[in-house]
């Protein structure tokens, strides 16, 4: 099917913030967009809400729990292997004490998130991040 044809898969995306610092992996050579820095986050399940999806994926991927606060951005983009609605949820450690995140995972100061290379739908929410005082 032609990509103007398909119906945006949705994607619940957390942004996990710590002192200051943000939970970011890197995107895997098997993976579409290989190499690009992502947060934890993937496509919802069927019925699964995005807020529900943001939290299950970033228990998978960084073995860390985490509670949704509020989801700070959406948007519906164009890639040429699909099309996506991502919604990206800033979201809170459960427990503080538990930081250390499963590779390739790591926490990366504000600063650093301009200097990091992302997915092009990230563009907006980074530009976001960086604004904002405390998100
Ligand atoms: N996890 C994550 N996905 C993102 C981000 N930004 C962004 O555009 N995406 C896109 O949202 C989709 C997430 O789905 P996914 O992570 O489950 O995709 P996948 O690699 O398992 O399967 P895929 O081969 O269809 O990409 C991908 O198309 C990915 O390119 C981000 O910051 N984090």
């Amino acid at each position: 099917m032609s990509n103007e044809m398909k119906l945006p898969k949705r994607i619940g995306i957390a942004i996990v913030e710590h002192d200051g610092k943000y939970l970011i992996g890197v995107r895997q050579a098997t993976q579409t967009l290989a190499g690009k820095a992502e947060f934890p986050g993937g496509k919802c399940l069927p019925e699964e809400s995005a807020a529900d999806c943001a939290v299950r994926e970033c228990q998978e991927e960084t073995g860390l729990d985490v509670r949704v606060q509020k989801m700070i951005y959406e948007i519906e983009h164009r890639y040429s292997h699909d099309v996506v609605a991502l919604q990206f949820w800033l979201c809170e450690l459960i427990d503080t004490d538990k930081a250390d995140s499963l590779a390739p995972f790591v926490w990366r100061s504000r600063e650093e998130l301009t200097e990091l290379d992302f997915p092009d739908a990230n563009g907006p929410v980074i530009q976001l991040l960086l604004e904002t005082e405390s998100a």
